[in-house]
């Protein structure tokens, strides 16, 4: 059994839903149980600034499956509930993204682990710090990653509530 991290987001309505559905099939997916949904933060748009405000949570897996097999899995819920690419970093019904996959480094174009962008997101170093602040990530542990940020973009964090799963 392998510990696996991820980054689910939802910017289009009915945004909590879509977040509860998704939670809901990584759970009932063979191979994978969930230990820790960390809370819900409302988080405004980062990268392509002119869409909605984002519902942003982080969750902890058990998994016996392969980063790529998990990976498939995130990419199926994603295709499920509706998920559609227009726009790079553009609004979505949900995002399911892989933050880290045990101590496991890749770097292939379909899979990068851990995560390139995670340590420079708040939306992301937020709810994880929140379950996870001694996890390490490149040496430097969570709550640390998120001590180096700017506290404007930790404020930007706002808490929304909790998932009903
Ligand atoms: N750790 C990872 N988790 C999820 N997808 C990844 C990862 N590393 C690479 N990818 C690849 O990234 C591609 C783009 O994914 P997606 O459209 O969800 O990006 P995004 O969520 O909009 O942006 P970002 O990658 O900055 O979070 C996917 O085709 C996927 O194969
Ligand atoms: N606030 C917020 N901004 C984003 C998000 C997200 O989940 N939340 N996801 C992105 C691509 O992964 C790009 N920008």
């Amino acid at each position: 059994m392998k510990q696996a991290w991820i980054a689910l987001g939802s910017n289009i309505s009915p945004r909590e839903t879509y977040l509860e559905q998704a939670a809901q099939k990584l759970k009932e997916r063979p191979g994978i149980r969930l230990k820790q949904v960390s809370t819900v933060y409302e988080t405004d748009p980062v990268g392509y600034e002119d869409q909605d405000q984002f519902l942003n949570l982080v969750v902890e897996v058990e998994t016996s499956l392969e980063p790529m097999e998990l990976l498939h899995i995130c990419q199926n819920i994603e295709q499920e509930l509706g998920r559609e690419r227009v726009i790079r970093w553009g609004p979505r019904t949900v995002d399911l993204d892989i933050l880290l996959y045990s101590t496991e480094n890749m770097n292939v174009e379909e899979l990068i682990l851990p995560h390139p962008r995670m340590h420079e997101r708040a939306f992301v170093l937020v709810p994880l710090a929140e379950i996870a602040p001694d996890l390490l990530l490149k040496g430097k542990q969570i709550k640390e990653w998120l001590d180096s940020m700017a506290e404007q973009d930790v404020r930007s964090i706002r808490f929304w509530g909790t998932l009903n799963i």
